[in-house]
């Protein structure tokens, strides 16, 4: 009896230490895949310390962990900043240890979006799927965890090689959940809203199936594109109508979503009925007819 209830004690804090484990929350891990240069580490440290610092060892790969809430949650993220030149096979280690990607590429670089269509061919072979996720997706090409498209360094706007409608038909035609053009350097809140969406598409799959068919509205925040420079369907009139066309916003928060299901749900967006259409075109024509960019009734 005594050396039971010496072995129960003995076993105590051990058991107090794997019930504790038991309960801890899962992180939700996200990879940061890109060439070499386009601000992979910029970013990563942007998103867990809101800082932007400008030089980093290359060939550090390292998880950070923080904690933000996320819609109620309380969301342990994990992060993996990969290092540039990674072979294949710890690429595809990587692809396998997270749960959604990012994959970045600089508009001042017109190989890195190249890097980023191989990076995707990968994520689709090796990445985990989620069975969630995938019921609640009409396309096959999102049966995988979710996938991010985000061209970085849009300061450089002397240097620009990819125009910003290129990047929105890049991540339309990959199968990407939401497209980003963003500045690090320039800006916090977009990298926040990048990781903060991924994680409600990963998570809110009743969220997602809810507004998924619905996806014909792309968000934007960006000076205005001649119409001829629009890929096909990217128009207003086409697949992704582009908002808040003709308003400049703060330097460096260029963004633009083929598709952030969750963010569309909490802002209330969706196709509008009939009513509210004509809500909407009157109010339109009461404001000039310059409509107002979801993002900008966020920020
Ligand atoms: N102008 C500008 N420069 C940026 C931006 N983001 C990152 N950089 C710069 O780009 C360079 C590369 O940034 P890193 O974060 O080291 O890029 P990386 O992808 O981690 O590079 P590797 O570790 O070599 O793969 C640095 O000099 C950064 O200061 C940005 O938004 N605008």
């Amino acid at each position: 009896m005594a050396a039971a209830a010496a072995a129960a004690t003995s076993q105590g804090p051990r058991l107090l230490r794997r019930i504790s484990i038991a309960n801890r929350p899962r992180p939700f891990r996200v990879v940061v895949l890109g060439q070499m240069g386009v601000g992979k580490s910029a970013l990563t440290v942007r998103f867990l310390t809101r800082r932007f610092i400008g030089e980093y060892d290359p060939h550090l790969e390292k998880v950070y962990t923080c904690t933000r809430s996320v819609d109620g949650d309380a969301v342990v993220f994990e992060v993996l900043d990969t290092a540039a030149q990674q072979d294949e096979k710890s690429v595809e280690e990587s692809i396998r240890w997270a749960d959604a990607y990012i994959l970045l590429y600089s508009v001042a670089d017109r190989c890195s979006l190249n890097e980023c269509l191989r990076l995707k061919f990968l994520v689709n072979a090796y990445g985990k799927r989620n069975r969630k996720y995938s019921v609640a997706s009409p396309e096959g090409a999102l049966s995988s965890n979710p996938v991010a498209l985000v061209g970085n360094q849009n300061d450089r706007n002397l240097d620009r090689m990819v125009p910003l409608p290129e990047g929105v038909a890049s991540a339309a035609q990959l199968g990407c959940v939401a497209f980003y053009e963003i500045s690090v350097r320039e800006c916090c809140d977009s990298v926040q809203t990048i990781f903060e969406d991924l994680y409600m598409c990963y998570k809110r799959p009743k969220k997602f199936r809810a507004i998924y068919p619905r996806r014909s509205v792309s968000e934007c925040k960006v000076p205005p594109f001649p119409p001829s420079s629009l890929p096909p369907g990217s128009g207003p009139s086409g697949k992704e109508e582009m908002n808040g066309e003709g308003k400049e916003g703060r330097k460096g928060e260029s963004e633009v979503k083929v598709e952030s299901p969750a963010r569309s749900k909490r802002i209330g967006r969706g196709s509008p009925s009939p009513k509210r259409e004509a809500e909407v075109k009157k109010g339109q024509e009461n404001s000039g007819g310059r409509r107002r960019g979801a993002l900008q009734s966020i920020s």
